[in-house]
């Protein structure tokens, strides 16, 4: 038994990384862990000096002879000592509560800063692998404040250890004999404490997946993303009924594993109350025997009680370290993360000629743990004042082009060139100005309208005019201005005063947004789909009318937001099968004029 405890104690210990998180919070909160560190000295010196003052007090008392001149002093005298130290324990223990509160919160701030640091560091490919998703979210449910509580409960159990040996001392100076005969009786409660520490750690371990589809279903039924489908589907009280059903099953075992602790624990306690009993009988004897004093009886019926809830915290302190040992773990999978890609050593910088022209040549790609390549062989140039489209069933590849050309993936093989030059030469937020893009799942900002078209640039100064100017050509003026406080209007519904939109404003925001930076290419990736004919029409003259030296790329399915641009390129199972302009592929017979012919013969009407 001995060694299967001693194999977990060394488990813990390697999984919890002890020295790094040591390491961690020592950064954090330096200052405050010294004067932790000395705390934990003072507090054990003091509930050790406030204990033995008692016995004193006590032996004095019933020493004492009333008759003797200075008695009352005498007795008086050594209960202020007691409460001297009493009282002061009483303040350690305050500021020392005070000094781990301060010290959590500075690792917790560290903590956040570190974690985000990290999402933001991370590209892409790592927010579309769920491992990764499964890693930040253990590392953000970890919550800031693990690897400080761990430090914390280490720091508790050596102090609770340290103040185990002082009350074990104190045992000795009443009869030696008390502690063999103590560690027989309280050890096992120890034990079992630990066994099942353990126990509960693993059965953790093995639940997660089933608690995370619990809260799954639990997010499902309360969040306002799914409320809508929720009730026009019906399906709350189905989700509700699968919820319930998960739980009842993780509470039975949760109960199940309760019942065997509590029952372990029960007799061990009864061994422990019969070693109290029997240490208590040996004390007395020996009081009637003459080699204990009253003092000793008195100072073991403090001191037994105080050494349980010593040994208690211990076992605590250690079931806390097994729960936290996994979430640990994550923290630091995630900041051993590395980002696929980063910039060369070498870099070039972005030329300035006032035109340049972005080309894929030979491109082809396959996403990370897929077998097939989505994209291969691509060929396509988006010269600068040219309006490019590319079309495409579903699933063709239109969107994965995009990430490449945002250089969010890099190609397998082939090269994206921009004036001639790799782009892999050029840093990567030098690049990534270049360009700018709305996504099919563009974001909504829940901040101010002006904030939402000022993230286009934020290096760009910001000038009223500018933002307005930008939100004419995408169509958002419209609806802004009638807004009471127009571009300061908080958007969406989070927070106080925030004016909710409809999907085709929103959309209309995020082309703002790109139209505001003077990147040379703006990417619209199904960016008109929401917007009325009108507001398409008026985008795509503004776009015409503005370009200059720009290019954009679009992408779509309809027609109407394609047949204006300079040259097209059909996108099929991930090769370009088709290009040409508007009249040229209509006139073909391949699969853009199977996809728009009906919109061409609409249009003669
Ligand atoms: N992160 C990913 N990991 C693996 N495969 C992916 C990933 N994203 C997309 N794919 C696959 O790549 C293919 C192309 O997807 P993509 O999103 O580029 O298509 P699309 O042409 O933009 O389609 P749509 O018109 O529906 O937007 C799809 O078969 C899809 O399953």
């Amino acid at each position: 038994m001995i060694e299967s405890i001693t194999q977990k104690f060394k488990n813990l210990k390697s999984n919890l990384n002890i020295k790094r998180t040591l390491v961690l919070v020592w950064k954090a909160a330096k200052g405050w862990m010294i004067i932790s560190i000395t705390m934990i000295v003072v507090e054990t010196f003091l509930f050790l000096g406030s204990i033995y003052a008692l016995k004193i007090l006590i032996d004095k008392v019933a020493h004492i002879n009333s008759i003797a001149q200075n008695s009352e002093a005498l007795i008086i005298k050594h209960v202020l000592i007691a409460a001297a130290f009493s009282v002061l324990y009483a303040i350690a223990k305050a500021f020392s509560a005070y000094v781990t509160e301060v010290q959590a919160t500075k690792v917790a701030n560290y903590m956040d800063e570190k974690i985000h640091q990290k999402a933001i560091e991370m590209d892409l490919s790592r927010y579309e692998s769920p491992d990764y998703y499964d890693i930040l979210k253990r590392a953000k449910d970890a919550g800031s404040d693990r690897p400080n509580l761990v430090i914390t409960t280490i720091m508790e159990i050596a102090k609770n250890l340290l103040n185990l040996f002082a009350v074990a001392s104190l045992f000795i100076t009443i009869n030696w004999f008390l502690l063999p005969l103590l560690v027989i009786f309280v050890l096992p409660t120890l034990f079992v404490r630990i066994y099942f520490a353990n126990k509960q750690n693993m059965w953790r371990l093995k639940h997660t997946e089933l608690e995370r589809k619990s809260s799954y279903l639990s997010n499902l039924i309360t969040s306002d993303v799914s409320a809508k489908e929720i009730r026009s589907f019906n399906l709350g009280y189905y989700f509700k009924n699968l919820y319930q059903v998960i739980r009842i099953e993780v509470l039975h075992q949760k109960l199940k594993l309760t019942y065997k602790r509590t029952l372990n624990e029960t007799i061990t306690s009864s061994i422990a109350t019969i070693g109290f009993f029997t240490c208590i009988g040996y004390i007395s004897v020996g009081t009637v025997r003459g080699t204990t004093s009253v003092g000793d009886i008195a100072l073991f019926l403090i001191i037994f009680p105080q050494s349980f809830s010593l040994i208690q915290n211990v076992s605590s302190g250690i079931s806390i370290l097994y729960h936290n040992n996994i979430f640990i773990n994550s923290i630091f999978e995630l900041f051993d993360l590395k980002p696929s890609f980063t910039n060369t050593d070498e870099s070039v910088p972005i030329p300035t000629d006032k035109e340049l022209d972005l080309e894929l040549e030979d491109v082809s790609f396959t996403y990370p743990h897929a077998k097939k390549p989505t994209l291969s062989k691509i060929n396509i140039k988006i010269p600068s004042g040219k309006i490019i489209a590319i079309v495409g069933l579903n699933g063709a590849g239109k969107s994965t082009l995009i990430k490449l050309l945002c250089r969010l993936y890099d190609p397998i093989s082939g090269s994206l060139k921009l004036g001639k030059i790799d782009i892999r030469k050029f840093e990567m937020e030098a690049y990534r100005k270049q360009l700018s893009a709305v996504f099919q799942d563009f974001s909504k900002y829940n901040v101010s309208a002006a904030d939402n078209i000022r993230f286009g640039d934020l290096d760009k100064k910001y000038e009223e005019e500018n933002i307005i100017a930008a939100s004419k050509n995408s169509g958002a003026h419209l609806f802004i201005e009638k807004f009471p406080k127009g571009y300061q209007t908080m958007m969406g519904r989070l927070f106080e005063d925030g004016h909710e939109v409809s999907i085709g404003q929103w959309q209309k925001l995020a082309i703002a947004r790109a139209l505001y930076s003077e990147s040379r290419f703006i990417i619209l990736d199904e960016a008109t789909s929401a917007l009325d004919a009108i507001a398409e029409k008026e985008l795509f003259d503004a776009f015409r009318k503005h370009i200059g030296s720009r290019a954009a790329l679009i992408i779509s399915h309809r027609h109407s937001a394609v047949k204006h641009a300079d040259y097209i390129y059909v996108l099929s199972g991930g090769s370009i099968v088709q290009e040409g302009t508007d009249e040229q592929l209509l006139e073909m017979d391949g699969d853009y004029a199977k996809l728009f012919n009906e919109h061409k013969s609409k249009s003669k009407v």
